[in-house]
């Protein structure tokens, strides 16, 4: 299989390195040595495995794929080690061509406490911005599947943006999100005071950067934060069922809503209306947009083809 294990690393390191560049290329360490060695080793075996996180498929058919953020003495704080182990599994997810959407999910008492504050603690100015602190924190926001958080307990500073990142929030009952990095004497590093602001607004998005006062599902719901919250034991199978239910549909479609929808925070409106459009024009590039179609009109399920 190492024509699949090759076909893998091309279009991992085509996501970590959008701009145009060759196997060859990454193979001579254009890339990197180091990631282009941790990519390759980990697709040359077939049970890739991580020190902090667990990587496994759940669903129909193994069609949603289930990160677990898995480092429960520190309640999941996002170390470095951590954040490249998630990284490489949403990669690996990303690449399998039977996963039509990922579950992030953490442990009942944490999705994540936060960055790691000690290995931030002795850090300096010039080893945040000339080291490589932070770096790769924002490959999830470059996977093109959805992603759906399934957040239990707490979500705090990184650990709300690491949620936030992801397509869609489902919350157990006992979660609490916030963002109580001024309570160490830092702000938000990771989207914090961005995205919270457009999903909440300003004044609630202000009062909690500034106070660090978290909050619970209940308020996280009632302000647009989450889509829903559920009994806690219950959460990844609920979020595992969405999963499912956008398997249903085309991939290539489901990526092409998810481009839309995220556009929105990127553009002004009629920016975002253009974008949009050229995207529903190319969907009638699919066989999928003629299956669909096709099927509701002969009154049968569709069958899609990602193609
Ligand atoms: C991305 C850039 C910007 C982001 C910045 C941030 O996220 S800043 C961060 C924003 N986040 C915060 O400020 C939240 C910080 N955390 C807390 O306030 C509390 O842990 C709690 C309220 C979440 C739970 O209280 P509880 O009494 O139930 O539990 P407990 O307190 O006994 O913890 C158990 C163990 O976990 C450890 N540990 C936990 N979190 C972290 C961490 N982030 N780091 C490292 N370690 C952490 C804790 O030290 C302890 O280990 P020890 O010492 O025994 O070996």
């Amino acid at each position: 299989m190492a024509w699949l294990a090759r076909a893998r690393l091309l279009q991992i390191t085509r996501i970590l390195h959008p701009a145009p560049w060759s196997l060859q290329e990454a193979s001579r360490g254009k890339l990197g040595a180091p990631l282009v060695a941790k990519v390759a080793r980990n697709y040359a075996s077939s049970a890739p495995s991580y020190k902090y996180v667990l990587a496994e498929k759940k669903g129909e058919g193994g069609c949603v794929g289930l990160v677990t953020l898995n480092r429960p003495k520190a309640l999941n704080a996002l170390c470095g080690e951590l954040m490249e182990d998630l990284k490489y599994a949403l990669l690996e997810l990303e690449a399998d061509p039977t996963v039509a959407a990922i579950v992030l999910t953490g442990s009942e008492k944490a999705f994540a406490a936060g960055a790691d504050i000690k290995e931030m603690q002795h850090k300096g100015f010039v080893d945040c911005y000339a080291g490589s602190f932070l770096q790769g924190w924002d490959a999830l926001t470059r996977i093109r599947k959805p992603v759906i958080a399934a957040v239990n307990g707490y979500a705090l500073g990184g650990g709300c943006e690491v949620a936030m990142m992801c397509d869609i929030i489902l919350a157990g009952e006992k979660a609490k999100f916030g963002q109580p990095e001024i309570s160490i004497g830092t702000i938000p590093g990771a989207g914090g005071t961005q995205r919270l602001t457009k999903a909440i607004g300003k004044s609630r998005a202000m009062q909690m950067c500034i106070t660090g006062d978290p909050i619970n599902a209940q308020q996280a719901s009632e302000w647009g934060l989450v889509s829903s919250v559920h009994p806690p034991d219950q959460l990844v199978n609920e979020a595992i069922k969405l999963g499912e239910r956008i398997g249903n549909h085309s991939k290539v479609i489901v990526s092409m809503a998810k481009a839309s929808v995220n556009k929105s925070y990127e553009t002004s409106l009629a920016e975002g209306l253009q974008f949009e459009k050229n995207l529903f024009y190319g969907t009638f590039a699919t066989k999928d947009q003629t299956e669909g179609m096709t099927a509701f009109v002969e009154k049968r399920k569709p069958n899609f083809t990602d193609s």
